[in-house]
């Protein structure tokens, strides 16, 4: 037991009203709504916009947020540019990461210093806009496609799926990754928010705060775990081939990914949601294994360790099934987190301090004379 916090565990550095994560319960809400009544009632806009604007809209409030998202979907000819020029083999969230930094460039509204909270409004709507364009555009780009122009005729969810296959999506396979846009957009002071808030209560900019975000949900033991899912999922290979797997895990200290939180101290509440949809989708798809040896890992998990399945765990089946490719599971993730990023930075400049932790320093506690350099 160290007498420090280690990885801030347990502590509280600021107030927010946008989502409640309750770690003993295993429940989540945005504003006051669980999430279970938002996945059945609502769409990722109107979630967007209960997270941006306080409150759920109503049908005249809907339309016209919506109709700002979707024509705000165009990139800069610069992005564009670099979209076309990154290297094929590239990270998606390499490029996500650069691109919307590159954004910054190309926006007279990006400030620093004293923030302007109507402006800032606006930039992160446009966030929340251009980013599954950056995804789907590179994707588009890295296989030598054409970019098709962007519609304003389909929703965030199914606008994103038509851009990376260029064909309409289904009303199922929409609703399906409207889901799980609402399940990811937001979640407390998890690593990537705090990221956002830390760089944007400097009273750096906005585009420099959503890079710092991106850069902390890539990894794998953040938003990245959803890849690693489904790679470890390829590697086991079969059901047969599980137990083996983690019980190597386990006597070697290796993390399983997509379990384990936290916060969560029981069930995620969101991975019963994504779990349901991966039964049903790999059912159909006819790929039943990929759900049954997840579920006996989530089980032996929770036999051996006391540890249950985290959002990652079961949404990493979902894409796959949705036939999308591996390395853009966490850019998807990073689509709908930008909603709750934007939505925490404008709460953190409604009443921003630094954000400026102590470090127990364990360094030589005497001076030493600084040698000549010949002498070290
Ligand atoms: C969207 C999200 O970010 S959700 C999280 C996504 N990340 C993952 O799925 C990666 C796998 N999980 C993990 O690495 C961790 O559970 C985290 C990072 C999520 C939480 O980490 P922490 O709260 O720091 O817990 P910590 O890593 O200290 O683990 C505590 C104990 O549980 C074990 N443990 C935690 N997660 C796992 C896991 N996935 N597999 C195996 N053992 C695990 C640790 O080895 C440790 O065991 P010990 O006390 O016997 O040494
Ligand atoms: O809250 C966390 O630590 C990680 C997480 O589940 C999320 O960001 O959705």
């Amino acid at each position: 037991m160290s007498d420090y916090a280690k990885g801030l565990e347990g502590v509280v550095a600021n107030e927010s009203a946008l989502s409640k994560v309750e770690g003993q319960e295993g429940r989540l809400s945005y504003l006051g709504y669980s999430i279970d009544d938002l996945v059945e009632h609502t769409s990722f806009e109107e979630v967007t916009h209960l997270l941006h604007r306080g409150k759920l809209p109503n049908a005249a409030e809907l339309e016209a947020f919506q109709q700002e998202l979707r024509n705000d979907r165009d990139l800069p000819a610069g992005v564009i540019d670099f979209l076309k020029s990154a290297p094929a083999d590239a990270n998606p969230m390499d490029v996500l990461r650069t691109a919307v930094s590159m954004l910054g460039l190309y926006d007279k509204r990006a400030k620093v210093g004293e923030p302007d909270q109507e402006s800032n409004r606006k930039v992160a709507l446009s966030l929340v806009a251009k980013t599954p364009t950056i995804v789907a555009y590179y994707h588009r780009a890295r296989q030598g496609l054409d970019l098709p122009p962007v519609r304003t005729d389909l929703s965030e969810a199914g606008h994103f799926l038509y851009l990376i296959s260029g064909e309409e999506p289904g009303a199922a396979a929409t609703k399906t990754l409207d889901v799980a846009y609402i399940l990811h957009a937001d979640h407390g002071m998890n690593a990537s928010t705090f990221s956002a808030r830390v760089t944007i209560a400097t009273l750096s900019d906005f585009y420099s705060a959503m890079t710092s975000a991106i850069g902390t949900l890539k990894g794998p033991l953040h938003g990245g775990a959803n890849e690693g899912v489904i790679k470890m999922l390829q590697k086991i290979g079969s059901l047969e081939k599980v137990d083996a797997f983690v019980e190597d895990c386990l006597a070697n200290k290796k993390k399983i990914m997509g379990i384990g939180h936290r916060v969560y101290k029981v069930l995620d509440p969101r991975a019963p949601h994504l779990q349901k949809m991966a039964v049903q989708l790999t059912k159909e798809l006819g790929e039943t294994k990929w759900i049954a040896m997840s579920e006996r890992i989530a089980e032996l998990m929770r036999e051996r360790k006391g540890l249950n399945a985290n959002v990652d765990f079961y949404s990493a089946t979902v894409y796959y099934s949705l036939g999308i490719p591996t390395d853009l599971f966490t850019p998807i993730f990073a689509i709908s987190r930008m909603a709750g990023w934007t939505a925490q930075v404008l709460e953190q400049l409604e009443d921003s301090r630094l954000y400026r932790p102590l470090t127990k320093y364990v360094g030589p506690e005497t001076l030493s004379p600084v040698p000549p350099i010949e002498e070290r």
